[in-house]
């Protein structure tokens, strides 16, 4: 099967060298096209436009930082329309369901198929084929590429019409960009009030909240080291617009809200390109510590 990949950022890169690992034939492209050099070392081939990508390719998949980058690379002069008729469009970046719907309907306008696929799991799940895969839209086109989830993760859900996987993908992180802060205030507690908060990661890994991510952020953030997995922005951006699908649904969310405040005083800060658990950070400004 041959794949088509466009957006090789921490999470393109590691699936796309997957797919390849896998023997899949992948052409890439990326808007800043060195960082196309080392895939080609894994045999990829260059695409020089998103629409020659889609042109050579039966399927791609995209994997972009925003809702505009993504609506960029589809509706931009070269852009997947171009080439799409016939074609089939796989959008794993994390996105609204508005944007997603956009792109689905302006696809299926031009002959087109799409399939959306956030994911959830972050650099190394990538790199390890374990990510969990939130699919929604064309089912014939889902069970098409199952073989190419398969190695991308260790879970696919098919959820339905366009935007649930979108929606799925918000609500996931929503909740996990608010228990990253409780997680930063309490070893920030833990710290003030003079315990040794690497007991505490003890305390917590024993008890009933144990989970992957505070065994997982807590050791490096002890350490004041946010190499990036999952960059802060996007984390951000995920809460931003997991609040305004709580606005459209009447759901009241003050937790998240304080969250995305916190995740806004980082970026402020100049910290969006690191880590998420930099958001660790904010509890160390001057207005924190008198
Ligand atoms: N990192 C993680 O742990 C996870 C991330 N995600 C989601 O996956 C997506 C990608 O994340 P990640 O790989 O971490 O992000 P990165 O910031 O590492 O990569 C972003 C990619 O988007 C491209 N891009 C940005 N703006 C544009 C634009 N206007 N036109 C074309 N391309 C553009 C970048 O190109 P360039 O190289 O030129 O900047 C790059 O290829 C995001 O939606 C994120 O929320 C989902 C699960 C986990
Ligand atoms: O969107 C990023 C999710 C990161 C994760 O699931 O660990």
């Amino acid at each position: 099967m041959e794949f088509g990949f466009l957006g090789l950022g921490i999470m393109g890169k590691a699936m796309a060298i997957n797919l390849l690992r896998h023997g899949f034939k992948v052409t890439i492209w990326n808007r800043t096209l060195s960082k196309c050099d080392e895939l080609v070392q894994h045999g990829a081939s260059v695409g020089e436009t998103p629409a020659t990508v889609v042109k050579k390719c039966k399927y791609t998949i995209a994997m972009l930082s925003d809702p505009s980058a993504a609506l960029s690379v589809v509706f931009d002069k070269d852009g997947v329309l171009e080439h799409i008729n016939g074609k089939c469009y796989i959008d794993m970046s994390t996105v609204d369901a508005d944007t997603s719907s956009k792109i689905s309907e302006a696809i299926k306008a031009k002959g087109g198929y799409f399939l959306e696929a956030p994911v959830s799991g972050s650099k190394k799940p990538a790199e390890d084929g374990q990510l969990i895969i939130l699919a929604a839209g064309d089912k014939a086109l889902y069970d098409e590429v199952l073989p190419a989830f398969d190695v991308l993760g260790k879970k696919s859900f098919f959820l339905g019409e366009v935007g649930n996987g979108a929606k799925m993908k918000l609500v996931v992180n929503m909740i996990m960009g608010s228990m990253m802060n409780a997680f930063s205030e309490g070893i920030t507690l833990a710290e003030r009030s003079g315990l040794n908060p690497g007991t505490l990661l003890d305390v917590l890994d024993l008890g009933a909240i144990s989970n992957g991510m505070f065994k997982l952020k807590g050791p490096t953030m002890l350490q004041n080291s946010y190499s990036p997995a999952f960059p802060l922005k996007h984390q951000q951006k995920d809460m931003r617009l997991a609040l305004a699908l709580g606005d459209e649904n009447a759901v009241s969310m003050p937790v998240a809200a304080a969250a995305n405040e916190a995740f806004k005083k980082a970026r402020s800060m100049g910290l969006g390109d690191l880590d998420f658990s930099a958001v660790h950070e904010t509890l160390k400004a001057p207005d924190h510590s008198s």
